[in-house]
């Protein structure tokens, strides 16, 4: 119950996320070691519960000690475990240093979702140098330099691995973000690239693609605008980090062990009819720009 002072969460609770129903089995992810970049924001943090809850050892890494710190100690009176790592992706010594520090700690690390990303909403012809950037290097450079620390630390040690990748609908109907959907756009089709080059070290590579899904990450767009996205695929609802989560694991755990190069989209077939204006719906596609 939220008064008037005090806004209501985005998204799934910490609580809500500790017995949501899930259809894979307890121990399908035993003993695994899963890296989860922004595992302390929304999608990220219901990867984390989810893998924890199936076994594993989740090293959750953002940039904000507190919100790491307090995931932890929620899972750790759950007797789920994880550890917290602050970490920028877009720092590559800092990436390698990460993946140094959980193998050190743990003698392996088994699988990465990279989940640390996001954008602004903003008409593309008004980006300026500095917004671009932090966009591209963010999603693109990030993610790329943690898929590589990853891969070289599978290599040298023998030991198999897989990588998933949280991206956007790049193919149809998201608007007022064009530099996500280029820097997205790189990460597929890296992924569909290195998913070859990798398939020799027994490395696997996939793809999520969500569509709207309610987090805290979407306090960067307008009222109005959040308040369409339910309209924005035929299922009239937004998606939960869930949704998102068990997508993920499909790819992490044994279920996915045939599956390389791949992209799953949880968007409630918005892929196929629907729109989601993140800067509001111009008049001239029909609607009132809010
Ligand atoms: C749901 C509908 C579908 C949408 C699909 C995707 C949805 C999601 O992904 S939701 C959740 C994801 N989470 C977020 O997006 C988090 C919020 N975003 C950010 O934190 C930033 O956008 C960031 C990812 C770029 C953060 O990078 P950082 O380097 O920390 O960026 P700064 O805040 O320092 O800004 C750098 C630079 O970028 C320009 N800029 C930033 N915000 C805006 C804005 N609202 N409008 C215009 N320009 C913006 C600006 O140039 C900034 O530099 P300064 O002007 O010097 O601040
Ligand atoms: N929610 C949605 O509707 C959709 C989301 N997505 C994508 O899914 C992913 C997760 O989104 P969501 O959970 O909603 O967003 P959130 O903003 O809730 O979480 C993103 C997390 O990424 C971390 N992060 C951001 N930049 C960095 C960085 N440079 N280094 C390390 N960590 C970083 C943040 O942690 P900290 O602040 O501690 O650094 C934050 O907790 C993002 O890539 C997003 O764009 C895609 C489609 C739709």
């Amino acid at each position: 119950m939220t008064d008037d002072t005090t806004a209501a969460k985005l998204g799934l609770t910490d609580a809500e996320l500790a017995v949501h129903p899930t259809v894979f089995a307890s121990g399908a992810l035993k003993d695994r070691v899963v890296v989860v970049s922004g595992g302390a924001g929304g999608i990220g943090r219901a990867i984390a519960w989810l893998c924890a809850r199936l076994g594993a050892h989740v090293a959750v890494v953002g940039r904000n000690q507190t919100k790491l710190d307090s995931l932890v100690a929620e899972m750790a009176d759950r007797d789920l475990k994880a550890s917290a790592y602050v970490t920028d992706i877009r720092e590559p010594d800092a990436v390698n240093a990460l993946f140094d520090t959980v193998w050190a700690a743990h003698g392996r690390v088994d699988g990465l979702i990279n989940s640390a990303g996001g954008q602004f909403p903003q008409a593309a012809i008004d980006f300026s140098v500095k917004g671009w950037n932090a966009v591209i290097n963010t999603n693109l450079n990030g993610t790329w330099y943690m898929m590589q620390a990853a891969a070289q630390r599978w290599r040298d040690h023998k030991h198999p691995g897989n990588i998933v990748n949280i991206v956007v609908v790049t193919t149809h109907g998201l608007h007022g973000i064009a530099h996500t959907i280029a820097a997205r756009s790189g990460v597929i089709g890296l992924s569909r690239a290195v998913a070859v080059e990798w398939a020799p070290l027994n490395i696997r590579v996939n793809c999520v693609a969500p569509g709207v899904i309610e987090t805290e990450g979407w306090n960067v767009y307008s009222p109005a605008a959040r308040a369409a996205y339910p309209r924005s695929n035929p299922m009239m609802r937004n998606g939960t980090t869930f949704d998102v989560a068990e997508a993920c694991v499909y790819f992490a755990a044994p279920s996915g062990k045939f599956v390389t190069g791949e992209m799953l989209t949880v968007d409630g077939g918005g892929q196929l009819w629907g729109e989601t204006w993140t800067t509001g719906k111009p008049a001239y596609f029909g609607g009132d720009d809010t």
